[in-house]
């Protein structure tokens, strides 16, 4: 089931390749107590959860020695897929639930992932600065990005500006209104699953915001 990573990845390392293997399983064992992703949906946990964080990366790579914020983490995505593969990038997850942070940091640490801080936080709350702000199925965008704004590092060491990348699905004309400058990325040019037919990757420049 793993196969689907290294399929969309051929470059992963053996360390990533090994991470990527046990994440399905952590999750299995983690989601039976403690509710972070649908029951339902948690076999196609490779397809519908982790290739689906990792879209991010399809669009823009982090520099090594980025910063990146993923706010209302829930169990951990996209942050920690994204983590295995940017070990020299520092990501800060935060959730306002406790026990989702759980999850986050027991994962984190059986992986051995120590680019990784999971906190129990509002985003509301974040008072450090991130190169990136990624997030998905938190809210909606204008609401979003009051949580987010001013909490952008000035200068810029990534292919796009710094700004906020967000996995959403769906009809956006309403939501995106009022952010006419916003890129929409289409994963279903990375990725060939029908889950990824309406999903999509929207980067804001914190200049638009
Ligand atoms: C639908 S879940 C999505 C979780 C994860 N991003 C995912 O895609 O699986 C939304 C999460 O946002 C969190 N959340 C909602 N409002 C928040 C806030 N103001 N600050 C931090 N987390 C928040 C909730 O606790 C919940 O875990």
């Amino acid at each position: 089931m793993h196969q689907i990573i290294f399929n969309y990845f051929p470059a992963l390392t053996t360390k990533q390749q090994e991470q990527f293997a046990q994440i399905g399983d952590l999750y299995k064992e983690w989601n039976a107590r403690i509710n972070v992703v649908s029951r339902k949906d948690i076999d196609e946990i490779y397809t519908n959860h982790i290739l689906h964080s990792l879209a991010i990366a399809k669009v823009m790579e982090f520099a090594p020695g980025s910063k990146i914020l993923d706010v209302g983490t829930g169990g951990g995505l996209p942050g920690l897929p994204l983590a295995i593969l940017y070990p020299e990038v520092d990501f800060h997850l935060v959730d306002s639930i406790g026990k989702k942070i759980k999850v986050v940091n027991e994962i984190a640490s059986a992986l051995g992932l120590n680019n990784v801080k999971g906190e129990q936080k509002r985003a509301e709350e974040i008072t450090s600065k991130y190169d990136f702000v990624v997030s998905r199925a938190v809210t909606a965008m204008p609401r979003f990005v009051e949580w987010i704004k001013g909490k952008f590092e000035k200068e810029n060491k990534n292919p796009f500006p710094n700004g906020v990348l967000y996995l959403k699905g769906g009809d956006l004309t309403e939501e995106l209104t009022n952010f006419p400058k916003a890129k929409l990325f289409d994963i279903s040019d990375y990725f060939e699953e029908d889950f990824f037919e309406t999903k999509k990757v929207v980067y804001l420049d914190q200049k638009d915001l």
